[in-house]
């Protein structure tokens, strides 16, 4: 699967308005400051990645951005949505437009494909009848199979997702995840725990959303070529902060290599 590469035209990204602005940021756990005032914005459109030693807290900040953990402090604004002063329900709301891919992806193993990928129009369309297959209005159903196909599945849409490979259980995953028609997309990790030819797949099918889709997405790899192959922009968390902040066009792989070595000294 080979996503085109090329970064999208800077005119329009350049001038829109952020699909995420971060001020300010804070996240303490107790004895530790993990997240210490960091701040930065993202274009729509582009793949960004996020890298950053073990620890240095990548998912801390990911996790914070859509309040599965609850920022100590600063501002966060996605999609037009003031998110740290979202009432309940609009918190509900906010995170069903927002994609996450985890690299466990916590499929129902006995369930099929399609099933599965059914699940992700949950929170847009509620109701028992869009949980099971069978029973899932025709068009739910059909735009579940479109997702599958835009992952290269359409052909395993029946099969139980534990006789399916890793890799394509992920693939299920991310079809799962367009069902909920994201504007954004976060990523941890979607190519750990995966052969490196398949973490590449996934990869590149992510970045083939940005590039295909016009979808935005903020990507967490431990992988240095994979970061430098599938994003536009670089981010790099140090000591609680954005300590690196790179076009990837700029990028190679000893800079980042030192970036890595500078923030481990530290
Ligand atoms: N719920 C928690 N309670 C206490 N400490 C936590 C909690 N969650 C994370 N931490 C600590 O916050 C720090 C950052 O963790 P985080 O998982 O965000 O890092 P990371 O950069 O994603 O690491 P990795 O690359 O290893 O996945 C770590 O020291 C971790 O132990």
């Amino acid at each position: 699967m080979n996503a085109p590469l090329s970064p999208p035209p800077l005119t329009g990204s350049a001038v829109a308005e952020p699909v995420l602005a971060v001020a300010g940021l804070t996240r303490d756990f107790p004895g530790r400051k993990v997240l210490q005032g960091l701040s930065f914005t993202l274009a729509p459109g582009q793949a960004t990645a996020l890298i950053g030693a073990n620890g240095s807290g990548k998912s801390t900040l990911l996790r914070c951005l859509v309040r599965l953990v609850e920022p100590s402090g600063g501002e966060i604004r996605m999609l037009g949505r003031d998110v740290c002063r979202l009432t309940p329900r609009g918190l509900r709301r906010f995170r069903a437009e927002v994609g996450i891919v985890w690299q466990r992806h916590n499929l129902v193993p006995r369930l099929s494909a399609l099933s599965n990928v059914i699940h992700g129009a949950q929170a847009r369309i509620p109701g028992p009848r869009t949980w099971a297959q069978a029973l899932a209005p025709a068009a739910v159903r059909n735009e579940a199979m479109a997702c599958l196909a835009r992952v290269g599945l359409a052909d395993r849409a029946l099969l139980r997702v534990d006789n399916l490979s890793g890799g394509q259980q992920q693939r299920v995953a991310i079809a799962r995840m367009l069902m909920q028609r994201p504007a954004f997309i976060l990523a941890d990790e979607p190519d750990a725990s995966l052969d490196p030819q398949t973490g590449e797949e996934v990869m590149s099918l992510l970045l083939g959303l940005v590039r295909e889709e016009g979808l935005s997405l903020l990507v967490i790899s431990h992988r240095l070529e994979h970061t430098l192959r599938f994003s536009d922009r670089i981010l790099g968390l140090a000591n609680g902060r954005i300590a690196l902040d790179q076009p990837t066009r700029h990028a190679n792989a000893a800079g980042l290599r030192q970036f890595f070595d500078h923030a481990e000294a530290a």
